[in-house]
């Protein structure tokens, strides 16, 4: 199934080259952008911008006027202002350059190797990156320039590595993260090496904190290099931003405005790195939607509401559901104009191969779309109001107390850093407003009610300390612990082994008549159908081919698909068919 819950896999191509887009579209990532191309082209090609040689001297120039032949003046020595600007956007960020490539080459090499093998060399590793952490790094370039002279290159590749450990730590809690993924397992199983393992699967997955780190170092190493030069530690012969800073204030007297030059250089190039490092940031927030829903015109994405259903006992009323996702040439249609109604405490199966929408039908009633995922048009009539494209904290109110969910895979939708009591409690604290105490009370009796053998140890368990089983009875008894109207189950023993299948179903039938609860059940198996709804709805490609009572589906399916599907599970399997327990349900 394709859910919110599913484990997350390395994000595709198309999404990754969408990045440099949406950093674009970003109104201070487009600035930053330009100014920091304007700055590198600058630098690139100062030799044809420049008029002058950054050290040619002219006696007539000093501290010359804007537009006395020179475009910004001239300085104390009458050299181009202008010009050594463009040669100190050069020298500027080749010392940037070395600084911040010494120290992500070492931080994230040694990060990567530390984090993926662990152990020893992760404790070494790990011991000389806090050894490096704990020396300041002014006093240790000082000491540098000291012994290895005024070269400022030398002292960036110093400052490099000191500032490794930054990205040490940063990728080795990155690959921690990631290094147990099933995809990085299935890589391993697939018998790749461990060096690719490391580049292709892992280094991909965690470039993009990467990339911002290396955007903010690249900002403190500029202003620690011009520091430096400012202090008159640097090689004066070269024209470097922080040198003529420092030349400009010892002018500064006589020609107050020549400080401003390379001020503004620096100010501008850092802040501009600054505020790209937050444009990747806010993108890689929003996940992987893609840049074209911004451009998709809004008009396509307002569902028509209809009139409300005249049946009083449909709690749910699903009227050509039409559900998208945008894509480079618009909206894909994954639900295609599906048609439901379900009763007041009745039972209605969801079923169909793979892919045919049934979980985008279920999110879209849930409200649980995928990031991008809109319902185009249709309406969601629950309990007389229309639910389609409800925002997002008038649904958070139905979610939880009238319409609850329980997923597919238990594990994966508990929390493993806290208890299941507190994971069974908090919700009914928020939700239903009560005290712990009673809460606690409750989550014990509703455990025992799900069947926990020893109602207490659970609640006292950690997600890790019980089974799969247990999770998903844990699970049920959350989603019905306040109550709802509408339990939404997608395929809710499909994770479980065969015998834990037929207690778990049997549990959602005795809490579903205890409770009169109505359910969606979403599953491909016509076993479970068989043995627990009422009524079913068969679909195919993003539509309902037929819908009809368990038993006239079983005895005469009507459409060709229907046919197909039944032909192909009952060949080999007896549905153990519903016996209901009140009239609602279907004759066995
Ligand atoms: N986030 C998404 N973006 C684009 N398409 C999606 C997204 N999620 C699901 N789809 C597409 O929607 C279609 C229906 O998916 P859905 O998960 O509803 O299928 P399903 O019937 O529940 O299948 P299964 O039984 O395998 O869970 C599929 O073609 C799927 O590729």
């Amino acid at each position: 199934m394709t859910s919110a819950t599913q484990q997350q896999s390395p994000a595709p191509l198309a999404a990754r080259a969408g990045l440099l887009r949406s950093v674009l579209i970003n109104p201070l990532g487009l600035v930053a952008t330009i100014l920091l191309s304007i700055v590198v082209i600058t630098a690139i090609f100062a030799p044809l911008i420049a008029p002058f040689a950054p050290d040619d001297l002219q006696i007539f120039k000093v501290n010359a006027a804007p537009g006395d032949g020179y475009l910004l003046g001239g300085d104390g020595s009458g050299r181009d202002i202008f010009s050594r600007l463009v040669y100190g956007a050069r020298n500027t960020l080749i010392g940037a350059l070395i600084a911040v490539t010494v120290a992500a080459f070492v931080g994230v090499t040694a990060g990567l190797f530390a984090g993926y093998f662990g152990g020893r060399r992760e404790v070494v590793m790990s011991w000389i990156s806090d050894g490096l952490m704990s020396l300041p790094a002014l006093i240790v370039l000082l000491a540098f320039y000291q012994s290895l002279g005024s070269s400022i290159e030398i002292s960036m590749l110093v400052f490099g590595v000191m500032l490794a450990p930054g990205f040490y730590r940063l990728t080795r809690n990155l690959v921690n993260g990631v290094k147990h993924e099933l995809y990085v397992d299935a890589a391993r199983v697939s018998g790749l090496s461990d060096l690719r393992i490391i580049v292709r699967h892992i280094l991909l997955v965690i470039r993009a904190p990467v990339i911002i780190q290396v955007s903010v170092v690249a900002g403190i190493s500029i202003v620690i290099q011009s520091g430096l030069q400012f202090l008159g530690l640097g090689d004066t012969s070269i024209p470097t931003w922080g040198g003529m800073l420092q030349d400009a204030f010892a002018n500064m007297f006589v020609v107050p405005t020549a400080i401003l030059w390379p001020g503004l250089a620096i100010s501008v190039t850092v802040a501009s790195l600054v505020l790209l490092a937050n444009a990747i940031r806010d993108r890689l927030q929003q996940g992987n939607r893609p840049a074209a829903i911004a451009g998709l015109p809004e008009a396509i994405a307002k569902p028509a509401a209809g009139a409300a259903p005249t049946d009083k006992d449909a709690l749910l009323d699903v009227r050509d559901l039409v559900v998208g996702y945008p894509d480079k040439s618009g909206w894909t249609e994954v639900v295609k104009g599906v048609s439901l109604t379900l009763r007041r405490g009745e039972v209605l199966g969801l079923v169909g191969e793979s892919g045919s929408g049934k979980t985008q039908t279920a999110f879209a009633v849930l409200g649980l779309l995928s990031t991008g995922g809109r319902i185009l048009s249709g309406s969601i009539w629950f309990d007389g109001r229309d639910i389609a494209n409800l925002p997002e904290e008038e649904m958070r109110k139905l979610r939880g107390k009238r319409i609850a969910y329980v997923p597919q895979e238990p594990m994966s939708n508990l929390d493993p850093a806290f208890r299941i009591g507190y994971q069974l409690t908090e919700p009914m604290v928020t939700v239903l407003g009560i005290s712990r105490a009673e809460a606690r009370e409750r989550a014990l009796k509703l455990l025992a009610r799900v069947g926990m053998p020893n109602p207490l140890r659970t609640f006292n368990a950690y997600p890790h300390q019980i089974s799969g089983g247990m999770a998903q009875r844990v699970l049920i008894a959350r989603a019905i612990s306040c109550n709802p109207d509408l339990l939404i189950a997608d395929e809710p023993t499909t994770a479980l082994d065969v015998t834990v299948q037929a207690e778990v179903l049997d549990l959602l039938r005795d809490l579903q008549a205890e409770m009169d609860m109505s359910v969606i059940l979403v599953t491909h198996n016509f076993g479970v159908v068989a043995d627990i709804c009422h009524r079913v709805s068969v679909m195919k490609d993003g539509r309902v081919v037929e819908t009809n009572d368990v038993r006239r589906l079983f005895a005469a399916p009507q459409h060709d698909y229907t046919k197909m599907l039944l032909g192909a599970v009952l060949d080999d399997v007896t549905p153990r068919v519903y016996q209901p327990r009140s009239g609602r349900g279907v004759a066995a």
